[in-house]
């Protein structure tokens, strides 16, 4: 159990900037933390009078009969608690946010298809206008499937905060660099570095360094967890202790403000009186967290041959049936490649599997030209692709010594369920055209002779 305190700055500014985010580390651990001394009830969740005067309350981020293993619920000891926050709530329209079900009848979303960066707007475009959503897949309904959205973000949001009742947020940025001053505590956030945002938890999205642009996948299912090593061991890929969940910091600030709330697609909002970030204290395992990619351990191939992506799964959220995930959030950062007599950059294949990938910087080594940095693709179910025809020739020709493959950072959301694209993928987004012509010039080398083309 970790025990931290932070008075935080977050108490006396109107906004966090100039604060010092203090972490906690552990991958769903069960941690206490709180901002002013003696503010966490020891020995017991509800006394009948908690310290401060706060007020205690549960968010719960399982079922309350989930096995224990995967219990998850954090207790608040906050101001005010967030049934004072919530009046009437008016329906608003955020027409780039999407959720699934969310199939367009004049989109084709059959194909292999792939984007430049969106570029950056001349308009404010805070966390919620900024959200432009490419693909959905699944029924936010059924808590079944995901949404993969770019994020544009110019503007910090003030008084304003906002909740998800549909998802679990992972945020990948590209550029610039964002702090998410959440409920319970502050995550600063920048490229190379992802967040998780748990359903539920309140936060608001200020620009440290903008514009930021980076890319969100949206959990509607159960939450990604760490993938089980197998005979890997318990060490290597993404180690627990390199994910650090923020300690408590409150904000006491009277001041008209809003909450927007998403829920089963819609949003709504809310006025409120005061800032929804106070929780002063609190204890444990449901919380935002974030982790640093350059500690991702990836292991490989160290004689010959190519083994399937998912030795580089980061995080994995379960669909309930074993070993089908309904996301895997999958790494391709630098490495040494030292297979011999092999072809190693990534096969040519086929997946029941939808295979959405992004570019955080660098070359990707089944795609040297064309798949660029803030860059998407996407290989849609049982879809067939591969290294383009200068990757192949490369590579087939290539000697084999041992190479590092460095300056390289991609990374997939794959999913059981076929993406839809939205209007936004199919039309204003940089859909590259021409994009499946890099398969074109591929080879026939095949003339009925054996031995090696
Ligand atoms: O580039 C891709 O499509 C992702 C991918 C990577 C890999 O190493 C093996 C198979 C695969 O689909
Ligand atoms: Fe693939």
């Amino acid at each position: 159990m970790n025990k931290q305190t932070l008075i935080s700055g977050m108490q006396q500014a109107s906004t966090s900037v100039g604060t010092l985010a203090g972490y906690m580390p552990g991958f769903g651990n069960d941690f206490e933390t709180e901002a002013l001394p003696d503010a966490l009830p020891q020995g017991m969740n509800s006394p009948q009078k908690a310290n401060y005067g706060l007020y205690g309350e549960q968010l719960s981020g399982t079922a309350f009969t989930a096995p224990s293993h995967q219990n998850e619920r954090t207790w608040c000891y906050r101001i005010r608690p967030s049934v004072k926050h919530t009046h009437r709530f008016e329906r608003i329209d955020l027409p780039y946010w999407k959720t699934a079900p969310h199939v367009q009848n004049d989109v084709t979303s059959l194909g292999q298809y792939r984007w430049d960066p969106v570029p950056h707007s001349d308009q404010d475009l805070t966390w919620l206008t900024g959200m432009r959503t490419m693909t959905t897949a699944g029924d936010v309904n059924t808590q079944v499937g995901m949404a993969s959205h770019i994020y544009l973000v110019t503007k910090s949001m003030e008084d304003a905060y906002f909740y998800s009742a549909d998802s679990e947020l992972l945020v990948v940025p590209q550029e610039g660099r964002l702090r998410f001053c959440t409920e319970l505590g502050i995550i600063d956030l920048e490229p190379k570095e992802i967040a998780i945002l748990p359903r539920g938890l309140v936060y608001r999205v200020e620009v440290l360094e903008g514009p930021a642009r980076g890319f969100v996948c949206e959990n509607y299912g159960q939450k990604f967890e760490l993938p089980g090593r197998g005979p890997i061991g318990a060490n290597c890929m993404a180690n627990p202790r390199d994910f650090k969940t923020p300690v408590a910091a409150y904000e006491d600030r009277d001041a008209p403000s809003t909450v927007t709330v998403k829920w089963c697609g819609q949003f709504h909002e809310t006025k409120i009186g005061h800032s929804p970030l106070d929780v002063v204290a609190w204890h444990g395992n449901y919380a935002p967290c974030k982790y640093d990619l350059r500690t991702y351990c990836p292991v490989g191939a160290i004689l010959f041959d190519h083994p399937d992506p998912s030795i580089f799964t980061v995080l994995t959220a379960p669909s309930g049936q074993e070993g089908t995930a309904n996301i895997d959030f999958v790494l391709f950062r630098e490495r040494w490649m030292v297979a011999e007599d092999t072809f190693r950059p990534p096969w040519y294949h086929k997946n029941v599997m939808s295979e959405l990938m992004g570019n955080i910087y660098g070359q990707y080594d089944a795609k040297p030209k064309g798949f660029i940095p803030g860059g998407m693709s996407l290989h849609n179910m049982m879809l067939p692709h591969g290294p383009d025809r200068n990757a192949f020739e490369g590579a087939s020709n290539a000697d084999l010594k041992a190479e590092k493959l460095d300056n390289t950072m991609s990374f997939m959301f794959e999913t059981r369920f076929p993406q839809h694209l939205t209007q936004f993928a199919a039309g204003e987004a940089p859909l590259q055209d021409d994009y499946i012509d890099c398969w074109a010039d591929i080879e026939k080398k095949f003339d009925g002779t054996p031995g090696k083309k």
